[in-house]
């Protein structure tokens, strides 16, 4: 399906909470760090914690999808954790998951939601502002959009990107058809592209999207606290 850059617009107004859920993995395997990312320690907080307490500032509600057999470190009580449906099936399964819980919860503030941020939680120094610039702009795209996605070094990154919740639809027959990857969703949705250059200025050494996998990865993101 198409895919087309964003063109550049300059910021509207503050994003009104409720407008936009967010949905944060933290199952999979971990088997690079060698050690469950979800608990591992960045400063005062764990991983799972930091980046739910920053999205939790741009978006509700903020739904943390586990592996049923996780021990899940403390998070601020208004995280929501839903299990995942298809423990260990990777990313796809995870926010299937989610977008089925949000679709179902009609008690939830996700009846008026037009948009879910999906992160995972080894990208720990996510950063409000980026989201939220993200936010403004979806809400400018026309409903026939899918996605948001940044862009980086020519490749889409999944989870830092908004879905519209009604492509629930298209990640279960994704998911049903044995694919298990967000790229591959994507190949399939209406996307609206975001070079990360347009980001840079809210976040100049893009640590938004450092992807924190290996002990050596860690030991490099301590440095910069
Ligand atoms: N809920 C859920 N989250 C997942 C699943 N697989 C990966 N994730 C999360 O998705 C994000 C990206 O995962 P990856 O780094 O690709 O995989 P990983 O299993 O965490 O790590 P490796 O085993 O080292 O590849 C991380 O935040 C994971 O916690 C899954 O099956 N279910």
């Amino acid at each position: 399906m198409s895919t087309r850059f964003y063109d550049n617009i300059e910021p509207t107004d503050a994003v009104p909470r409720g407008k936009f859920a967010a949905i944060v993995l933290c199952g999979g395997r971990s088997q690079r760090m060698g050690t469950d990312k979800a608990s591992i320690r960045l400063g005062d907080e764990t991983f799972l914690h930091r980046t739910c307490r920053v999205i939790d500032d741009v978006a509700a509600p903020v739904i943390v999808i586990a592996n049923p057999t996780q021990a899940l470190p403390t998070l601020p009580a208004q995280i929501t954790v839903v299990l995942d449906k298809f423990p260990n099936e990777g990313p796809l399964g995870g926010l299937l998951t989610g977008l089925t819980f949000l679709n179902d919860q009609r008690k939830l503030e996700a009846a008026e939601t037009c948009g879910v941020f999906l992160s995972g939680c080894d990208t720990p120094l996510v950063n409000a502002n980026v989201i939220a610039e993200m936010q403004r702009r979806f809400l400018t795209l026309e409903p026939s959009v899918d996605a948001l996605v940044v862009v980086h070094e020519s490749r889409r990154q999944p989870l830092h990107a908004i879905y519209r919740r009604s492509i629930a639809t298209q990640a279960a027959a994704s998911f049903e058809r044995g694919e298990r990857s967000l790229q591959k969703l994507l190949q399939g949705l209406n996307v609206v592209e975001v070079p990360v250059s347009e980001l840079a200025a809210l976040d100049p050494d893009l640590l938004f999207l450092k992807n924190i996998n290996t002990p050596e990865d860690l030991a490099a993101a301590r440095s910069l606290l």
